[in-house]
């Protein structure tokens, strides 16, 4: 049996009062790629940092790749390439000298032809030589990717990779990201942009307070809850909250039915409750309405 590319077995994290990790049970498979969603302060960056060995786990253990991220680190460390949320860098060296400098750490040398590829995948050959400090942001976030890529790990996690990201970057990252799955390798995402999630991820786990709350493909994700949603447009919208809508903006409240023939009941309910109709929409399943409804499940 192949190792999971990851295996996060029991672990628990605590900041004072504060439980970060509740008990994380996780098994990502080599050549998954896997979404880590959840809600701002769910716990996915200090599960990512545990998986680092940036963050000591009070309790539970991590592998990468069969390595243990305490007990056997520099394994664990060699087989993970990390893309941080935050922009750190030091401004003074050019972008090729910062992916000379990380790739020493890895007791790497002459990897240059590897470096010049990375560069090109991600469309910073030109920016070669500039420095750090002269970057945009969205080049900057590039090269957090060509630094997590330098010592060829097999494992990818990207915390929120597209955060303040242009639309065109956003796509060409992507691109990249699913060449990198197809080649083989295993990739993590945490996003707010469940959309993203929803083409890109296989497979999903949700987190919320430190727990994982869902864990399926996101086929199933999708389907496990209403099929369809009604959108009004209403005059009374603490009317159709009442009756089981959630208001999600300016006098627009959604409800999930499972089949077209509740659609009409549901819409005399409304009618009856003294709503106002004033306009209707109709959807599909999405993942940010699965997102939604697992959040207020648990
Ligand atoms: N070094 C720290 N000291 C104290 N509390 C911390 C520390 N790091 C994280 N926390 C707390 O742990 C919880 C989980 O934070 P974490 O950054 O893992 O969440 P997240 O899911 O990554 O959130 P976001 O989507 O905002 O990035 C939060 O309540 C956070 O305030």
């Amino acid at each position: 049996m192949t190792v999971p590319a990851i295996r996060v077995s029991a672990v628990t994290k605590q900041y004072g009062t504060l439980k970060a990790l509740g008990g994380v049970d996780l098994e990502i498979g080599q050549g998954e790629f896997f979404g880590l969603l959840g809600p701002n302060g769910a716990g996915k960056t200090t599960l990512i940092s545990a998986l680092a060995g940036l963050v000591r786990p009070d309790g539970g253990s991590l592998e990468i790749m069969g390595h243990d991220v305490v007990r056997d680190y520099r394994n664990a460390r060699r087989n993970l390439g990390v893309v941080p949320q935050e922009l750190v860098f030091d401004p003074f060296f050019s972008v090729r000298e910062l992916l000379r400098i990380q790739s020493g750490y890895f007791g790497i040398r002459g990897n240059d032809d590897w470096i010049d590829e990375i560069l090109a995948s991600l469309d910073l050959t030109h920016k070669a030589d500039a420095n750090m400090r002269m970057l945009s942001g969205g080049m900057k976030r590039r090269v957090l990717v060509a630094q997590a890529l330098v010592h060829r790990p097999p494992v990818i996690v990207l915390d929120e990779p597209t955060a303040g990201v242009d639309v065109e970057l956003r796509q060409g990252l992507w691109q990249f990201v699913r060449k990198l799955n197809r080649d083989g390798h295993t990739i993590v995402l945490t996003t707010h942009y469940l959309e993203e999630a929803e083409t890109l991820c296989g497979r999903i786990a949700m987190l919320k307070a430190g727990k994982v709350v869902a864990l399926d493909t996101t086929e199933n994700l999708l389907h496990r809850f209403a099929t369809h949603s009604l959108r009004v447009s209403v005059d009374r919208a603490e009317a159709a909250v009442a009756l089981g809508g959630m208001a999600v903006e300016d006098g627009w409240v959604e409800f999930a039915f499972e089949g077209y023939d509740k659609l009409e009941a549901l819409l005399a309910r409304l009618r009856e409750a003294g709503a106002g109709l004033r306009e209707i929409q109709l959807g599909e399943p999405d993942l940010e309405r699965v997102f939604v409804e697992v959040m207020h499940r648990a």
